[in-house]
């Protein structure tokens, strides 16, 4: 149980250091604010709350495993190297196919609320 609570408090310290170091991570965050408060302000039910949810997670998740990526590439190879830059731009790829699924969702559960809200 002990080994258990230590893990959880270095996977904690893990996501505080990329929001510390990372800007792309700190724009994640704001962006979850949003949309939590529009979440909020509208009334979601709880169906749509679990897709604004999992959007959320899936974008950090796949930042948080970028960011480890972009770090044992930097130890690995310090130096340019072909795998060092397929490495990153892979992990990248994945944050962006996460960010483009969050988008989507976004869209599709607060935009027409809102757009009848503003109409
Ligand atoms: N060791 C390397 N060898 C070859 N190409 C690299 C290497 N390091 C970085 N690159 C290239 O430069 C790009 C930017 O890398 P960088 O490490 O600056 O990450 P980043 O995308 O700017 O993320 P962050 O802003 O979080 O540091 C990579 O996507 C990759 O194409």
């Amino acid at each position: 149980m002990a080994k258990f609570v230590r893990n959880v408090g270095l996977a904690l310290s893990g996501i505080g250091l990329a929001i510390r170091t990372q800007r792309h991570m700190q724009i994640h965050c704001v962006a979850a604010v949003i949309v939590v408060g529009l979440g909020l302000f509208l009334s979601l039910d709880a169906i749509r709350w679990s897709l604004i949810v999992f959007a959320i997670g899936l974008v950090v998740s796949a930042e948080l495993i970028n960011t480890a990526i972009e770090q044992a590439v930097d130890l690995a190879s310090p130096e340019r190297h072909p795998l060092a830059k397929a490495a990153k731009d892979v992990a990248a790829g994945a944050v962006l196919a996460a960010a483009l699924v969050a988008i989507t969702i976004g869209l599709l559960i607060l935009g027409p609320p809102l757009l009848a809200l503003f109409s």
